[in-house]
């Protein structure tokens, strides 16, 4: 039974498994802990705890029947992939100095992976490796992954991270745990089914250094019941730390585990009984000795806020590259202008620049006499056209309009609408390309609106540029200048997506995509900007920027898997649009952002800087970028001449 539903959303929903010691009768372990725990599944045991392959062969001479948790028809095919994950022998230790423990322990992974194999679970949770060196383990778990069904691998990481300057007993020589992952997943190539079991301890470290995580490939979040605290009615309760990053598991789709014995001593829980797990029968209930933890768990996730509207419309699109449009060279289909007019934000904030610049232009004791000349260039099905008019009625301006639209099947939705609308003696429509226009009169107002995620990248300055001679030499272009930005992130499933198409041509793309399971490590910066009209000499759209970026000592060491883009774009004055995070337009959804991955990703120390270069290239029938990095290592330059991914003129 999932946790419940989030404040009366249910679109989603959210599953919580629990830890079992071993246990041969599989069927008794899933009735105690499904039926009557009320969890969804089980992280259990396979093997007998105390099998050694070396003591086997010792005490037999041959080998014999392993000894796993029954056979494989005590659970139907789909109890098994449904409600087990494998938890392989926490016993083993491929990098220990004892060779026969060594050779012991890669033995029975395999047996134990072949066998969840064979039972199609979806996943099995390795144990942490022992120390700081993980490479023999990581050899082997490498091998198995190579000829691995579509289970995976949750290699098991506890959630530590001390401060370089306190050394902390506890943690042994273990500083920052994100280390051994980085190390073992760097081992295993980034396999996609390689991925992370958080161990959640009761001591957490600082919220940058937890947010890391949520780029990488976590899978599940183990918590133990020694995190609880005891609230004033005795139930069991997390700190407020420990709350916000459950609630930032439940929003990055990581499955809780709980994992311990009770710790709290309730009226109708005696934990001696539930120590015992078999017979935990109180007052005849038969109750599950984790059940007021689970509870706890499912008031959390019962207790979020409910996902706003729009968010829950963009679930599907979460983390899911999309090719950026090419709207010079291709002609957009209906069903895009569609979702273009329902934002309203976006229209609402072209209004208000158009307000203003109207009141600029004319002022009140000429509005009835003075007629403002505006032209809508790449007007589309009219949405601009419709907010140009509204500007002037609420300014009690007087406008004559050009629509200009390239796109021939938009054009006929134009003529319609100026039609239905009765807007004939206001609005001319022009099935033409704005750079090629020979128009009658020149404009006062240029109104447009050809920006992509990354601003430029849908060629809104080759566009503007050709039609900036429509403009009065004194005109107003609305938007008057656009800026892009990059941000460095971790973004584990984005790269796995791309890596799965094996070719070099991905790597040098840039995808449009609605970012979620990503740590953002840096602030963003300004890349390139675009100004308009442009009066200066320098015509040249080409563009070349570097930028630092650091991150910070608390956070830890980094995975920088590619960049994040966004745009800003000043309509008009004050009046701005844009989707870089700390100034981005609420409401507004017709952006998503844009991912440049590298090619291999950087891992990147505290206190060393990240030195990156993004150049805007131009030929006549094309424009492209190219990016790289040069420290803390070099990356090749990615997208030379445009090989992989350009815009078409
Ligand atoms: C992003 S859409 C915006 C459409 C509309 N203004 C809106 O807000 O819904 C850009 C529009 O500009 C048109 N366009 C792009 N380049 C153009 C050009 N060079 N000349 C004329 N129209 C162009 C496209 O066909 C498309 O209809």
């Amino acid at each position: 039974m999932p946790l419940g539903e989030r404040a009366g959303d249910k679109s989603e929903s959210r599953y919580c498994g629990v830890e079992t010691q071993f246990n041969d009768d599989m069927p008794h372990v899933l009735a105690f802990n499904l039926s009557h725990g009320s969890f969804d599944f089980v992280v259990a045991p396979l093997m007998d705890p105390a099998y050694r392959p070396s003591l086997m062969q010792k005490e037999s001479g041959v080998s014999g029947v392993l000894p796993f948790a029954g056979s494989d028809l005590v659970l139907s095919p789909s109890q098994w992939s449904s409600h087990v994950v494998g938890k392989i022998s926490p016993w083993i230790d491929l990098d220990s100095e004892d060779e026969i423990l060594r050779v012991d322990s890669e033995i029975t992974l395999k047996q134990e992976i072949a066998w969840a194999s064979h039972l199609s679970l979806q996943a099995c949770l390795l144990p942490a490796p022992k120390g700081n060196s993980c490479a023999n383990y990581a050899r082997c778990v490498n091998q198995i992954l190579q000829g691995l069904n579509s289970m995976q691998l949750w290699l098991r990481i506890p959630l530590v991270k001390t401060d370089n300057d306190t050394m902390d007993v506890n943690s042994s020589n273990l500083d920052d745990s994100w280390e051994i992952w980085n190390s073992f997943r760097l081992l295993c190539e980034h396999h996609s089914q390689l991925s992370v079991a958080l161990d959640v301890l009761n001591s957490l470290p600082s919220a940058n250094s937890l947010g890391r995580w949520f780029g990488e490939s976590v899978r599940a979040a183990i918590i133990s019941t020694d995190c609880f605290l005891t609230n004033a009615r005795g139930y069991p309760c997390l700190s407020k730390r420990h709350q916000k990053l459950v609630s930032g598991f439940f929003n990055h789709s990581i499955q809780i585990v709980l994992s311990g014995e009770p710790v709290h001593s309730l009226p109708r829980i005696n934990s001696d009984l539930a120590a015992n797990n078999n017979d935990n029968n109180v007052d005849g209930v038969q109750k599950h000795p984790l059940r007021p933890y689970l509870d706890y768990v499912g008031y959390l996730y019962q207790r979020m806020d409910p996902l706003p509207e729009q968010e829950r419309f963009e679930l599907g699109y979460r983390d899911f590259l999309q090719s950026p449009l090419q709207p010079l060279m291709d002609n957009l289909e209906a069903q895009t202008y569609e979702t273009f007019e329902k934002d309203t934000m976006k229209y609402i904030q072209y209004q208000r620049a158009i307000c203003k610049a109207l009141q600029d232009r004319v002022p009140d004791d000429k509005a009835s006499s003075v007629t403002t000349v505006l032209m809508v260039v790449g007007a589309g099905r009219g949405p601009l056209v419709r907010a140009s008019l509204q500007a002037a009625e609420e300014t009690g301006r007087k406008l004559k309009v050009y629509a200009v639209e390239k796109n021939p099947n938009a054009v006929v939705t134009l003529h319609s609408l100026v039609k239905l609308e009765g807007w004939e003696n206001i609005v001319s429509i022009i099935s033409s390309d704005m750079r090629y226009w020979d128009a009658p009169e020149k404009a006062d107002i240029l109104v447009s609106e050809l920006l992509g995620s990354f601003g430029d990248n849908e060629l809104s300055p080759e566009c503007l540029d050709g039609a900036q001679r429509l403009l009065k030499d004194d005109g107003i272009s609305i938007p008057s200048s656009y800026t892009s930005f990059i941000q460095p992130v971790t973004a584990s499933k984005l790269y796995n997506d791309v890596k799965s198409h094996n070719d070099v041509a991905h790597f040098e793309t840039a995808y449009v995509v609605k970012l979620h399971n990503i740590a953002r490590l840096a602030p963003p910066q300004p890349v390139f900007t675009f100004i308009h009209p442009n009066r200066s000499t320098d015509k040249s759209n080409n563009r070349y920027t570097k930028l630092q970026f650091g991150v910070s000592s608390d956070t830890g060491s980094a995975m920088i898997h590619g960049f994040a883009g966004y745009f800003d774009a000043v309509l008009y004055k004050e009046v701005h649009l844009g989707i870089e995070p700390s100034t981005s337009t609420p409401n507004m959804f017709s952006w998503f952002p844009i991912f440049f991955p590298l090619r291999t990703p950087i891992s990147l120390h505290p206190g060393s800087s990240l030195e990156v270069h993004f150049w805007r290239c131009c030929r006549p029938s094309k424009v492209w970028y190219e990016w790289s990095v040069t420290s803390p290592s070099s990356s090749p330059i990615h997208n030379t001449n445009g090989r992989s991914y350009w815009v078409g003129l």
